[in-house]
């Protein structure tokens, strides 16, 4: 199975969410930003590698999630979540073809892609307990 961290970096109320580019695997559908973990590497060490490859950005790692397993036509993964905190940098698309600083209570209106669903609901009911 592959491993594929993502994470939900949290700023200012906000969660930076990324669109995959019609060039990529689930084109055009929404994210959070990540990738795959490579041989030899921690969770933590690949999430803030794709980060800075992706976006440009200096993240922490926090929280890990519940990882969510789903089977896509060409092979299962498991989307390994992250909530982060923003260091430095700014944002360079590398990859993307978009990105939006979604307030929480917007982030059900966007075209996931179907693995995170289950990732946002988690999300979701996490923020609304600590309110
Ligand atoms: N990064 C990321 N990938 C996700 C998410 N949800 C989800 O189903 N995926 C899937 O996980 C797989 C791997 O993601 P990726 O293509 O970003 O990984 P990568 O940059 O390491 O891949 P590459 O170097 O082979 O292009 C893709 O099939 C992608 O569609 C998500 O929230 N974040």
């Amino acid at each position: 199975m592959i491993q594929v961290v993502c994470a939900i970096i949290e700023h200012k109320g906000t969660v930076l969410i990324t669109q995959r580019s019609s060039k990529m695997a689930q084109p055009l559908l929404w994210e959070f930003p990540g990738g795959k973990v490579e041989d030899g590497e921690s969770e933590t060490d690949a999430l803030v590698r794709e980060i800075q490859e992706e976006l440009n950005l200096l993240i922490v790692p926090h929280k890990r999630l519940v990882p969510v397993t789903h089977t896509y036509s060409s092979s299962t993964i498991e989307l390994i979540p992250y909530t982060c905190s923003l260091q430095s940098g700014n944002i360079l698309l590398a990859e993307h073809q978009a990105y939006s600083w979604a307030t929480i209570d917007t982030l059900l209106n966007f075209s996931w892609c179907p693995a995170d669903i289950p990732i946002v609901e988690e999300y979701l009911q996490l923020k609304r307990m600590q309110l």
